[in-house]
């Protein structure tokens, strides 16, 4: 009689850079798209879907902040799980906003949505996740694709000034130049931070380090330009400003210290992004659907959560900045 052997996990979750010392994000392995078309696999409908995202996250962040401007929060609900990565991975603990168990099916682990849904799935379990409930898999979990189906896929179920006819996130005249920035911002900054703070040697620390600084002062010089103001692209957020937000409003609290990418700091020596990320961040009018961008930012869970995944110094998490953001 053959013996039952329990599985172990195939991904080592806590092991982030490869052998030399860099650290490579691998591809998502979901990525099916919603649609507004009744007869597509994936339909648009009120309460069919859920997202599972912490408050650590910058990835799980730019749905939770698109979900917010869009007005979505009952339609898409999210699924809370805590910031701690632990050997099973992502987890409900009831820490951190998360709940005891997961609401759906009272898993421990996120790992466990993700075997559901392919029990032969041998990707990294990560957030956020887009689960059908209706189909009981998931649909995305990559980031970048999410935001894009919940631009216009759901406009049958917000107001009217939300829709992306009125208020367009991705608008067709700046698509060419937001897909531009999103390729090298993407390279060097979002996943530039994490090349930085997750690099296990020196030489690929500093390999990153100065192409992250570089693309900063880019970025700097990019919000003096013509059309430029005061959002990436203009009078109006676009898909650019979430993608960006996410990471550097992270940058001063986190990344500096816990991540040591720490050539300058946004507050001191980017006086243009400094203006960008508060405007974002403390706008609680029309611009920002009320809030959307600070209602979802969690400074001591961000802090926490990189403290934790990095191991940085006895996992003491450090008590500056002072202010995590300062006033506009
Ligand atoms: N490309 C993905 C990346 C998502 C991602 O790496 N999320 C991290 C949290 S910041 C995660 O869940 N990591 C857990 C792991 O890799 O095991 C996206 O943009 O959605």
């Amino acid at each position: 009689m053959s013996q039952t052997k329990i599985e172990e996990p195939k991904t080592d979750i806590l092991k982030l850079a490869d052998q030399d010392g860099q650290f490579r994000r691998k591809a998502s392995q979901f990525r099916n798209f919603i649609s507004s078309d009744p007869s597509s696999p994936f339909p648009a409908e009120n309460d069919r879907y859920v997202v599972y995202i912490n408050y650590g996250c910058p990835w799980a962040h730019r749905v939770n902040i698109l979900l917010h401007l869009k007005g979505l929060t009952s339609v898409i609900p999210t699924i809370i799980v805590d910031c701690q990565l632990v050997p099973n991975g992502w987890s409900f603990t009831g820490n951190d906003g998360s709940a005891t168990a997961d609401p759906l099916y009272g898993f421990k682990h996120l790992r466990d949505i993700y075997l559901k849904a392919d029990p032969e799935y041998t990707g990294r379990f990560t957030v956020p996740c887009l689960w059908d409930k209706k189909k009981e898999t998931v649909v995305s979990n990559e980031s970048s694709e999410i935001l894009r189906m919940l631009y216009s896929e759901f406009d049958a179920f917000i107001p009217e000034d939300r829709k992306e006819s009125v208020r367009p996130l991705f608008p067709k005249h700046l698509q060419k130049e937001i897909e531009e920035m999103n390729e090298w911002v993407y390279n060097t900054v979002n996943n530039g931070v994490y090349k930085t703070g997750f690099a296990t040697t020196q030489a690929a620390y500093e390999e990153h380090v100065h192409v992250l600084f570089a693309s900063l002062d880019r970025l700097e010089k990019h919000l003096e330009g013509p059309g430029h103001a005061p959002y990436l692209f203009g009078e109006h957020i676009t898909e650019a400003d979430i993608r960006l937000f996410t990471t550097l409003i992270r940058f001063d609290v986190a990344y500096v210290t816990i991540f040591k990418c720490n050539l300058k700091m946004i507050r001191y020596e980017y006086p243009k992004l400094h203006d960008w990320l508060r405007r974002l961040y403390w706008d609680e009018g029309e611009e920002s659907n009320g809030g959307a961008f600070k209602k979802t930012t969690y400074f001591d869970l961000i802090k926490k959560g990189y403290v934790l995944a990095t191991k940085a110094p006895n996992a003491i998490i450090p008590a500056g900045p002072l202010h995590s953001i300062l006033p506009l």
